[in-house]
């Protein structure tokens, strides 16, 4: 190699050694995993001159998939479609990999923090010779691991939010958590004349529960009725304790012809779900609720105050009526 050519192999990596700095100080304020997955996902490849970057990530329970759709919308959503998640991931060294078509070289890179295996970061080219199986991978290496370190932080600052988001007893999620996640879905409304549906319910005679088998079975009941309602609703739906045994839904994308169907669906499932007493004999349940399609319309902003307010009277006829029953709201 000639001097100039030395000068040249200098000057490249200096340039690149700038670009990795400058991308670990972008991935150092990332404290979401929308910011972190758009750096990752698009920012990599545009700021390195590759065709596509991915992760396989070491997801054994599946709660790091579930973590990131609850904190992303619906349609940032798709941006885990670009993931791999599985069981296990296997262990490897940096190294050049055939990569899945339409591209012709691949580079993989174990993301690794503090002798935790968190899964594999891939990166690939449509150019057949820039990843080679014995090229220095030194910097790339040291991405990767910078890229471990900010998926960990990423993960502690998402898990803190939503704790701060969470009613501790049942995991919905508290007053602040659901208006914030209702001014999302109204704000997305907005922009795309979309409908949204929200359903209000309560348990029946909710005092008697307490009075009659104790506090523990009551707050038993509580925390059943939401691990029922999260099993017949989609991942991106979102549940609300808005106070004492009230709870709210948003089904985000939800038509009013499909409302019906749920809301059935979640009265059925909240009759058959077992409640135990203290005594092991099971508690019988009922709720009531009421229900209305939302359009987020530009000009006339409608706060959840407001429609909260507004299905209140229709729950109210509800409980009158005999409870048991859910009642559809005018729009
Ligand atoms: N166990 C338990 N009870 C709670 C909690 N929060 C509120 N409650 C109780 O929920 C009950 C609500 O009672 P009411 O508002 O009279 O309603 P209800 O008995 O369900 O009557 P209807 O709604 O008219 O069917 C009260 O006894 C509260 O103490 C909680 O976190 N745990």
């Amino acid at each position: 190699m000639d001097l100039q050519e030395l000068l040249d192999n200098a000057r490249r990596n200096e340039a690149l050694l700038r670009r990795l700095q400058a991308f670990e100080l972008q991935l150092l304020s990332c404290q979401t995993w929308f910011d972190f997955l758009t750096l990752l996902l698009d920012g990599l490849p545009a700021q390195f001159e590759l065709d596509a970057a991915t992760l396989k990530v070491c997801d054994p329970d599946g709660e790091l998939k579930a973590a990131m759709l609850q904190s992303l919308d619906i349609e940032q959503g798709v941006l885990l479609n670009q993931l791999e998640f599985q069981a296990r991931v296997p262990v490897i060294e940096a190294s050049a990999v055939t990569p899945p078509p339409p591209w012709k070289s691949g580079l993989a890179l174990p993301l690794l923090r503090n002798e935790v295996y968190l899964g594999q970061l891939r990166l690939y080219s449509c150019s057949d010779d820039r990843f080679r199986s014995g090229m220095a991978t030194d910097f790339m290496q040291h991405l990767a691991a910078v890229i471990a370190a900010c998926m960990v932080m990423v993960k502690q600052s998402e898990e803190q939010a939503r704790l701060a988001l969470t009613d501790p007893l049942t995991g919905a999620e508290n007053r602040r958590g659901f208006e914030r996640a209702y001014e999302r879905e109204w704000a997305r409304g907005q922009r795309q004349y979309h409908i949204f549906s929200m359903i209000l319910l309560d348990l029946d005679h909710f005092k008697q529960v307490n009075d009659v088998h104790g506090h523990g079975t009551g707050d038993r009941a509580l925390k059943m009725l939401c691990r029922t309602m999260k099993g017949i609703l989609r991942p991106t739906d979102h549940i609300g304790r808005l106070g004492g045994e009230e709870f709210a839904v948003l089904l985000p994308g939800c038509q009013p012809d499909q409302l019906e169907a749920v809301v059935q669906r979640i009265q059925e499932a909240i009759r058959t779900m077992v409640v135990l007493n203290d005594q092991g004999r099971q508690v019988a349940m009922t709720a009531s609720g009421s229900y209305v399609p939302v359009t987020s319309r530009p000009h006339s902003p409608l706060t959840l105050t407001q429609i909260i307010d507004h299905l209140d009277t229709y729950l109210y006829q509800a409980k009158k009526n005999g409870r048991n029953r859910f009642v559809c709201a005018e729009q």
